[in-house]
């Protein structure tokens, strides 16, 4: 993820690209985080502005007054442990550390205090649907993430339980059944989220891999494996684009026709891609390019070399095919297969074509010279 460009929260708004599933799971935060944060704040906002601006707004809160400063400092809290998870999560980033799961559970204690009180001492209409509202929160925002779920919904959980067993003097059966409902509810839930979550990513898989095949095909010759001729002006575009100078060789089979005809089309193209292994072994550094120019012409671009470093390169090419043997009986020069080479240096501000053109009128002249060999451009 590029973090250098747009800075960090555009990084996932463009052009997501998944290294592997932790970082889908950091965008699926990324995404979740603002929601949560924001149903947390909201409802401790309310609890706070509740008791403190519209005193006795609940009737109900008779017993146990004294503890009213306390729940409304945890309000505070719960808003002020929001902001700081958001805030861990954003800047380190986007992640689970150890202190947001800390945040988390200490998040979910506070809320599961309040709720115990709202509940047993204050018989509050609102508690129990909070309770669920808060649950089914962080179901829907951490449900590909088990280990921060199961510490936010634990306490908030098992308090829902125990405040009934409190309220009832014991175990109500008509509490517990809607307490095993909502268990199963979240249970089921997180395995249909987690479900489409995998699936998702299963896709995104299948697709960049599909993406990188077909980007292979776009750029790749079928037959011999090397760039193909849109790949190679491309490349050339770019370098002089860039300015950077390149020889040029251009080169050509010595009568494949004939091969074609003596040893049929099949062998032919299994001529043209041991002749592309030759070259592609035959090059210097990885910068270097082998392309199939078409038919039975290839092009090697050498980056930053001369001609006479080119003129190299094309020796060793002649050397190797030789040492590989590939016979050829019906060409009139050798009875292996060899090639005619025509080498030209990139010029300032000519297009690629002239530089082909160039390198093309050499390559005519190696093939008039009685073929096998390479010529270099003509001097400007
Ligand atoms: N087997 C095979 N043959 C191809 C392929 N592409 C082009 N050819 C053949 O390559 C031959 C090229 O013939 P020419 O252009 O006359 O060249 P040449 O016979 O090598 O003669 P010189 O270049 O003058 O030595 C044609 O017969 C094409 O059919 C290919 O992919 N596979």
């Amino acid at each position: 993820m590029d973090q250098s460009s747009g800075g960090r929260h555009r990084a996932f708004d463009t052009a997501i690209v998944w290294q592997d599933r932790n970082d889908m799971v950091r965008q699926a935060l990324f995404v979740s985080i603002p929601w949560f944060t924001f149903v947390n704040v909201s409802f401790a906002l309310i609890i706070f502005f509740r008791n403190v601006l519209i005193s006795g707004f609940d009737r109900s809160i008779s017993d146990q007054t004294e503890i009213l400063p306390l729940i409304n400092g945890i309000a505070v809290g719960i808003i002020a442990f929001s902001f700081l998870l958001a805030f861990f999560i954003y800047r380190l980033p986007a992640r689970f550390t150890p202190v947001s799961m800390g945040l988390l559970l200490i998040l979910s204690l506070m809320w599961s205090y309040c709720s115990y009180h709202f509940i047993v001492w204050w018989h509050l209409p609102f508690a129990w649907p909070l309770s669920v509202i808060l649950m089914l929160t962080a179901l829907a925002a951490l449900y590909y993430h088990p280990p921060a779920l199961m510490l936010f919904l634990t306490p908030l959980w098992l308090t829902a339980l125990l405040a009934s067993m409190q309220l009832n003097q014991g175990i109500s059966v008509r509490f517990l059944l809607v307490w095993l409902i909502l268990t199963t509810i979240l249970i089921y839930g997180r395995y249909i989220l987690q479900r489409w979550f995998d699936e998702a990513w299963r896709r995104y898989q299948e697709n960049r891999m599909l993406i990188a095949m077909l980007d292979v095909m776009a750029h790749q010759d079928a037959l011999t494996g090397t760039a193909n001729r849109r790949s190679m002006e491309n490349y050339l575009d770019d370098a002089i684009r860039q300015a950077l100078p390149f020889a040029l060789i251009m080169l050509d089979v010595d009568y494949f026709k004939r091969y074609n005809d003596h040893y049929g089309h099949q062998a032919g193209d299994d001529c043209l891609a041991k002749v592309a292994g030759v070259l592609k072994s035959s090059v210097r550094t990885p910068a270097d390019l082998v392309a199939r120019y078409g038919g039975e012409e290839f092009v090697v671009v050498l980056p930053t070399a001369s001609l006479d470093e080119a003129a190299l390169v094309a020796e060793r090419i002649q050397a190797s095919l030789h040492a590989t043997a590939l016979p050829h009986l019906a060409s009139e020069v050798s009875n292996r297969v060899t090639v005619s080479m025509g080498i030209a240096l990139s010029g300032s501000s000519e297009s690629a074509a002239g530089i082909i053109n160039r390198a093309d009128n050499a390559l005519y002249r190696a093939k008039q010279q009685g073929r096998n060999q390479w010529a270099k451009q003509n001097p400007a």
